[in-house]
């Protein structure tokens, strides 16, 4: 077996190993005094090796921060430094031996300003771009539908429907409440067109998105140097953006804790402090929140704060479920069918009465969403006009033609429909697994043994979270 030593390699090699791999390098000792430093550093600070060799690097390398490093053990990655008139950009890492700190390296790259140039330009055309986006993205924040886009005709619908349109005009809080794929979200976006701040910002949010660390600096903004990696000069929240319009916290269930305290006093104060902030502003913000989840079981459990469930649930909608819509059912899919007939240029597609039959026999557990997705998929297989059972997905085609409702057979035991019964067992599976991988949904995925994607898609669907 041959064995590669490090010092089988001849030390003008190493040198030149070092060139070829590192434009500029320079090493230090703890107290900042240059060990090394090659030759084409020293040609760009306009010195030579031997002038440099052994003096504090300070004085050597304009405006470097070597010194500091190999005192405090931090690295800097990707520090602009301003050298001979030129902006570069320089790494500069602790230098660990045997886990004692002994110095530091650094390292310039970009091999002439005309390189530096170059980048510069190509950055400078994406900031345009993120520029365009973020401002176009403010603008955006307005609702985008209204209760005339909320299509139904059921009791209990229409019940929501008409209380949410009586309460929108006031400015208290609303808790939406409804299976995944129901349409609180379009609750809220119509609550707010309707309110008196709809020519202010409607701004949405979901809880469950955003990682933990990052939910408080997402919501309330950070100031300038507030950690490493903030934006020079800081950044808004959403409460900020929102002021004056509404916030729509969804997945408010998913709300870590500590942050449901710091939303309570956001509530109570009316006023934020962001990230790193010494001072609170105030902010004018109707909140409308929605879950999935059963917040009164949390409440008990200990998982959600009393006293926000109590501000946050002042005008409580919940909003069905497809599978107590039936009647509603035909009138959504034609509405999505048109919608979908301008997003693929057809014309005048129709729904067949076997499909309806079908549509209404399905329990829906993905609710609207899952509606719009079969819709999709037709569209997209669609030969002629008329969406047919052979253009559905197989688990709606082979439904067992019996009413959805749990069946008696002679025993007298309950009998499901054998989709109903799937479904059932793959949400108990992915329980068992996330719970197995500790919530890890990565992890369970893998235990599962299927894709991410199809696991979050499955998630979804059973309303998982
Ligand atoms: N009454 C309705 N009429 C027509 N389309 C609807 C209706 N309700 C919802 N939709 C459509 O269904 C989809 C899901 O709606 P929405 O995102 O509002 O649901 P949600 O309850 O907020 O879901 P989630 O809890 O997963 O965030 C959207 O594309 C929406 O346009």
């Amino acid at each position: 077996m041959v064995s590669a030593r490090i010092d089988d390699i001849p030390i003008n090699w190493l040198e030149e190993i070092l060139n070829l791999s590192v434009e500029r390098i320079v090493v230090t000792d703890r107290d900042g005094i240059i060990l090394y430093i090659n030759e084409a550093y020293c040609e760009f600070l306009g010195t030579t090796v031997e002038q440099a060799m052994r003096r504090p690097v300070q004085e050597v390398i304009e405006n470097t921060r070597m010194h500091i490093v190999s005192r405090t053990g931090q690295a800097e990655i990707a520090a602009v430094q301003h050298i001979n008139g030129s902006e570069m950009v320089a790494n500069r890492f602790p230098l660990i031996v045997s886990g004692e700190l002994v110095g530091a390296v650094g390292t310039v790259i970009f091999k002439n300003p005309e390189e530096l140039h170059l980048y510069k330009r190509k950055i400078q055309s994406l900031v345009e771009e993120l520029k365009y986006y973020k401002t176009r993205e403010e603008k955006e924040l307005t609702s985008k539908y209204s209760f005339s886009d909320l299509i139904g005709t059921s009791r209990h619908f229409v019940e929501a429907k008409e209380l949410a349109e009586r309460i929108s005009v006031n400015h208290s809080a609303v808790l939406l409440l409804g299976e995944s794929g129901t349409g609180k979200e379009l609750f809220a976006h119509s609550i707010h067109a309707n309110s008196l701040r709809s020519a202010y910002p409607f701004v949405p949010i979901n809880c469950a998105s955003i990682p933990e660390h990052l939910l408080e600096s997402e919501l309330f903004g950070y100031e300038d140097g507030a950690f490493t990696g903030a934006k020079k000069g800081g950044k808004k929240g959403h409460f900020q953006l929102a002021n004056k319009g509404t916030i729509f916290l969804d997945e408010i269930g998913d709300m870590p804790l500590a942050m449901q305290s710091k939303l309570l006093r956001v509530l109570q104060d009316k006023e934020i402090q962001p990230v790193g902030g010494q001072k609170s502003l105030p902010v004018d913000v109707r909140i409308i929140t929605a879950t999935h989840r059963n917040l009164e079981k949390m409440v008990e459990a200990g998982e959600f704060r009393q006293d926000l469930y109590y501000r946050l649930n002042v005008i409580k909608i919940e909003i069905p479920p497809l599978r107590y819509r039936k009647d509603d059912i035909e009138q959504i899919a034609m509405n999505l069918v048109r919608k979908l007939e301008k997003r693929f240029h057809k014309k005048s597609v129709e729904l067949s009465r076997e499909v309806i039959r079908l549509f209404q026999q399905h329990s829906w557990p993905g609710n609207i969403r899952e509606l719009e997705n079969v819709l999709e998929r037709c569209i997209n297989v669609l030969d002629g006009s008329v969406i047919k059972p052979n253009h559905l997905p197989l688990y709606l085609r082979d439904q067992d033609a019996a009413p959805n409702d749990a069946a008696t057979n002679p025993a007298g035991t309950k009998v499901l429909p054998l989709k109903e019964i799937i479904a059932e067992a793959e949400k108990q599976a992915i329980q068992s697994a996330l719970s197995a991988a500790g919530g890890n949904r990565q992890q369970a995925a893998k235990l599962l043994d299927i894709g991410k994607t199809s696991f979050y898609e499955k998630c979804r669907i059973y309303s998982i979270n």
